[in-house]
């Protein structure tokens, strides 16, 4: 005991001796632990100074804690881990959680649409069912109505008589021989038989009225009332167990969630750490919030026992759809936000492989832009999940018929979307699935020969070296500082001539450059494109089928940012594409099945990584002829902004992009008519030093050449005082010189 006194010292927030003196001996006090006399210790309590009052609570927590006064009762969930008054006034206000006011399904237009057309497709299905089967069930009213009438006519009268009220008793009566109290009980019974005869005898009339009414009327009302009165007749002749209309199963088609469900399916993962703290407690899994229709499902936000991450049960799908008799497409578990040991589990409607997906946004209309997400797919809820380009290195994998080309093709389209970006690219498998965007590419090569490998090889040579000219460029404009962080800023990607354009540079099937001659070089060079790209504007496309590290060499694997893996055959090419042990953590694209033009199946689902969670994602469909028409708004687009790329010439510069007669037109000293050609030269060396620096006057009028337009000529400064002429160019020429140009240039 002494350590636990004497060394503990007061700077640990409490004063050990003082209150352990208060409490007397302590070899004493621990011998009768159990026998504290909680009148003295509360006394003593009170006695604590205000000063003091903190450590006195400290101490109130043993004394609440003994064998006298511990609560049997069960134990509240979820507490508060600190007393409120310890936690910031903002921070308590963010954790308040109000229920919504209106419910789940009624909040957004797209849940509310789900849940009405969920409603309609039930109504249909019942209304359907039932029709289909109207014969039948006219032949069964047509057996069951005779019994019911004369089943009807009897139960009237045995109503009407009475007989049933005081049976018993009266027979009891009878069988004491106790004429008395029988003739008590009878003379009750015809009281109540009297008023009851009335009403039969009125009912009796108002049908026969009815009836001859009929008789009377258009002939219509006669087929009403036999339709009305004969399935009544018939549902009082059927026997009970046999009902006049079939049942309509829902089957499988959807299983309602509840928390008894989800417990159920979460115990039969057999994990221990799950069925362990179930069997002591079924609350040890508890729903912190009520389970909801959410989007075309419904999800259950559960959390696990303690010590079981969300993870270990997202990897273990397949067997919870099995335990909740699903198909796998269907049930959706997820980590959900909060701590890891929540999930959120969402089960469909129906099979993600049959719902529908809704169109591209940017199919009909709208503009892309690099720097900004665009909508690349749709989660299993048919949210839109959003995409970027820029910064980003997309790895798309997936085996044969698995939608890596649509996938692939969809973000090419998105980049022509924006028309300030290049597009390069090869499509190794030859089939001209890119051929109809190839009018907004810079260069776009087809086929698995040799000369197109090659040709393929060589644009990946001139990537890496296009990278370094932009670092160039870029710390060029940083030191202006234009380019902060270093990296290509929107601004300068507009920039007409800064060469810092955003570039994207696609591979579809990979595969076939990397096994063959130039794999190795182009590996190596790739890898290096990858790394210096991402700040540069630079974005690279990969597609492959075989992911293995002969085919993609891991050095590219592991710095690729985005990864799509639709769907694979094995674990290893899961995590070749979207990282080690993605696989175990349930990242498991070996559940989708791939597709053909004739059957789909689960063609464009894949699960994408590398914007926040990893998901399952299903990327929008946009087939050939759709893309024909994305790429005639795109081509719009470019030649308005003029940056429709040249199909005769479609070489790879070595030399910086520039304009000189823009660039002229951009560095042209304020408010001047004329200016120097030395002038000019010293400020287009500041605008792009890589493509300027050291040209002199002659050496622009050289370059003016070309320009007839814009004429080189004597131009008259007064320098201190004294009248200097030098050659020079008239604004008013450069302006003519533009115009001109412009004319000359093909619009595409
Ligand atoms: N997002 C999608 N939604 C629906 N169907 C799709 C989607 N993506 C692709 N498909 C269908 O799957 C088929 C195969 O797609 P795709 O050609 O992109 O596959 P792939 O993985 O590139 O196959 P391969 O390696 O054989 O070229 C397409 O013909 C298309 O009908």
């Amino acid at each position: 005991m002494t350590s636990n006194s004497a060394d503990r010292e007061p700077s640990e927030g409490f004063d050990w001796s003082k209150y352990e003196t208060e409490l007397g001996d302590p070899e004493e006090v621990a011998g009768t632990a159990n026998v504290v006399d909680l009148g003295a210790a509360r006394d003593r309590r009170n006695r604590v100074g205000d000063d003091d009052q903190a450590d006195a609570d400290d101490v109130q927590d043993d004394f609440d804690v003994d064998a006298e006064s511990v609560d049997g009762g069960p134990a509240a969930l979820g507490g508060l881990v600190d007393q409120a008054d310890d936690i910031p006034a903002e921070i308590l206000d963010r954790q308040q959680q109000r229920q919504p006011i209106l419910a789940e399904w009624a909040r957004s237009g797209r849940a509310f649409r789900a849940a009405v057309r969920h409603a309609l497709k039930d109504a249909g299905y019942v209304a359907a069912y039932h029709a289909v089967r109207t014969p039948k069930y006219v032949g069964k009213v047509l057996i069951w109505a005779p019994v019911g009438l004369v089943r009807g006519l009897g139960r009237s009268l045995h109503w009407a008589s009475a007989e049933e009220g005081n049976w018993e008793l009266r027979q009891a009566a009878a069988n004491k021989g106790d004429a008395e109290v029988w003739l008590k009980l009878d003379a009750r019974r015809q009281r109540q038989s009297r008023w009851r005869w009335w009403v039969l005898g009125a009912a009796a009339a108002a049908t026969t009225t009815g009836a001859v009414m009929l008789t009377l009327g258009p002939t219509w009302w006669r087929y009403a009332a036999v339709a009305a009165t004969l399935p009544v007749l018939a549902r009082i002749g059927r026997p009970a167990d046999k009902p006049l209309t079939d049942r309509v199963s829902h089957g499988n088609r959807y299983r309602k969630l509840t928390a008894e469900l989800v417990r159920r399916a979460l115990t039969s993962l057999q994990m221990p750490a799950i069925n362990g703290p179930v069997a002591k407690d079924p609350n040890a899994i508890s729903f912190p919030v009520e389970i909801h229709r959410d989007g075309p499902g419904h999800l259950a936000v559960v959390d696990l026992p303690y010590g079981v991450e969300a993870t270990e049960v997202v990897a273990r799908r397949g067997k919870l759809a099995s335990a909740m008799r699903l198909p796998l497409d269907q049930v959706w578990p997820d980590v959900a936000p909060g701590h890891t040991g929540r999930l959120a589990l969402w089960v469909g409607y129906e099979p993600a492989s049959v719902m529908k997906q809704p169109t591209w946004p940017l199919l009909n209309a709208g503009q892309a832009d690099v720097f900004k997400s665009f909508p690349f797919g749709t989660t299993p809820r048919l949210d839109a999940v959003h995409g970027t380009l820029t910064s980003r290195n997309w790895l798309i994998g997936g085996q044969p018929g698995s939608g890596k080309t649509f996938a692939l093709r969809l973000l090419v389209l998105a980049a022509a979307l924006d028309p300030r970006t290049e597009i390069r690219g090869y499509e190794l498998k030859g089939v001209g699935d890119f051929a109809r965007i190839a009018p907004v590419m810079t260069e776009y090569g087809n086929g698995f020969d040799d000369d197109t490998l090659a040709a393929c090889f060589a644009f990946i040579e001139w990537l890496y070296e296009e990278c370094r000219r932009r670092s160039q460029r870029i710390a060029h404009y940083a030191k202006l500082g234009k380019a902060p962080e270093n990296k290509v800023t929107p601004e300068l990607a507009s920039l007409k001539g800064s060469g810092l354009h955003p570039l994207v540079a696609w591979i579809d099937e990979i595969q076939e450059l990397m096994t063959s001659k130039y794999g190795k070089d182009a590996g190596e060079i790739l890898e290096k494109v990858i790394k210096l790209g991402r700040a540069l504007g630079v974005i690279l496309l990969i597609g492959t089928q075989i992911p293995d590290k002969d085919s993609l060499p891991t050095g590219i694997t592991r710095n690729v940012n985005t990864r799509y893996c639709l769907s694979v055959a094995d674990q290893t090419a899961n995590d070749m594409i979207l990282g080690t042990s993605a696989y175990k953590n349930g990242y498991r694209a070996t559940v989708f099945v791939p597709g053909d033009d004739n059957s789909p199946n689960d063609a464009g689902w894949g699960i994408l990584r590398g914007f926040g969670a990893p998901g399952s994602v299903k990327s929008y469909y946009v087939n050939t002829t759709d893309a024909e028409r994305i790429v005639q708004r795109a081509i719009a687009a470019r030649v308005k902004a003029g940056t429709m790329p040249n199909p005769e010439e479609q070489t790879r510069d070595t030399a910086p992009v520039h304009d000189l007669l823009g660039d002229l037109a951009r560095v042209w000293p304020d408010g001047e008519k004329a200016a120097w050609n030395e002038t000019l030269c010293a400020l287009l060396a500041e605008l792009r030093p890589d493509v300027y620096t050291g040209w002199e006057a002659a050496q622009l009028t050289t370059a003016l050449k070309p320009h007839p337009a814009v004429k080189v000529g004597d131009v008259g400064r007064r320098i201190d005082g004294k009248a200097t002429t030098r050659r020079g160019i008239k604004h008013a020429d450069l302006l003519a010189g533009i115009t001109e140009r412009d004319r000359k240039r093909p619009t595409g």
